[in-house]
């Protein structure tokens, strides 16, 4: 068997963001304001800090006005329910997004529901999970998923119906997310997890394998059939000989000997989830315009 194409996640999030920053110029032209989007990130987490600049750099480059809050680990859920609240009464705010996990003292879905809904770039409001499933075209959608679709497409054409997709996890932010957006595509979907019997076995039926579990390297070649296109979302931080190094949920050397493309990790979904953050502030900015879209 050949060795996999690799899917460059880089590449095409580039292209999307050089988009952005088309119509964001065109905006500017026309004297409007312009997209605002604000992260909000409690106590310190290296992983998160990497993701946070990438962000900033991202809305730069798009001319998207990005704004940092950085709150102490110990900021109570009132202050922090305050700020969001605060967001969403800003009108130059279009989208907000609070750094996950938080601290285990401040209540998670307590703090995401009380994003406004029209704000809520993660799509990780009860109201846009729900407009997902229902296949409402007003849905802010998670920004990881889409990503994992637009680089299916990107080795597989436009058209995935009837493709059969398992996806390994079945998280709130990646694979349950992932399941909808791939069904709304006309794929059949089987969402593979811990408790699955026969994790390897469903996983070899798939054409798309989205991987989605946090634990390096856990997927080897005998979960993936011979020219399969693998979608690796985990970003492990680990140490060989002595030095960092990056890895996903996916083997990738003995993946590749069969797949017939697969995306690398760096440079694969992590660049495509800021540049759909990116649209979907874009999105949230055109619906709080009271545009159609
Ligand atoms: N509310 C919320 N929304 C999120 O979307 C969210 C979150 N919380 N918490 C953390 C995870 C993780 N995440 C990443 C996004 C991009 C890269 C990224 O840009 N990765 C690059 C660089 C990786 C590196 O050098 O570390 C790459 O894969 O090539 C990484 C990680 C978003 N997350």
């Amino acid at each position: 068997m050949e060795t996999a194409a690799i899917i460059n996640g880089k590449e095409v999030a580039d292209s999307l963001v050089a988009s952005i920053a088309t119509q964001v110029a065109q905006l500017e032209a026309e004297g409007k304001r312009l997209p605002g989007l604000a992260v909000v990130m409690v106590g310190d987490n290296p992983a998160s800090d990497v993701y946070v600049r990438n962000k900033t750099r991202r809305c730069q480059q798009a001319g998207i006005l990005g704004q940092e809050f950085r709150l102490d680990e110990a900021t109570t859920e009132a202050d922090l329910l305050g700020l969001v609240d605060r967001l969403n009464d800003d009108p130059g705010v279009d989208g907000i997004l609070v750094q996950l996990p938080l601290p285990a003292h401040l209540d998670e879905q307590r703090v995401l529901n009380r994003i406004a809904v029209a704000k809520d770039v993660d799509g990780f409001h009860p109201n846009n999970v729900g407009k997902l499933s229902l296949g409402d075209a007003t849905a802010l959608v998670p920004c990881t998923p889409q990503g994992c679709v637009t680089l299916a497409q990107s080795e597989l054409g436009a058209d995935l119906s009837g493709k059969h997709v398992v996806i390994v996890g079945r998280s709130n932010i990646v694979g349950k997310p992932a399941a909808q957006l791939f069904l709304a595509q006309h794929c059949s979907v089987t969402v593979v997890h811990s408790r699955s019997a026969n994790g390897a076995e469903l996983a070899r039926q798939a054409d798309i394998l989205v991987v989605a579990v946090g634990r390096p390297e856990m997927v080897g070649p005998d979960w993936v059939k011979p020219g399969a296109v693998v979608i690796d979302v985990g970003i492990n931080r680990t140490e060989r000989d002595g030095k960092a190094k990056l890895v996903g949920d996916v083997a990738f050397g003995p993946v590749a000997q069969l797949a017939a493309a697969i995306t690398p990790v760096p440079g694969g979904v992590g660049p495509m989830t800021i540049a759909y953050l990116l649209e979907n502030t874009m999105k949230a900015y055109a619906m709080n315009q009271g545009q159609q879209v």
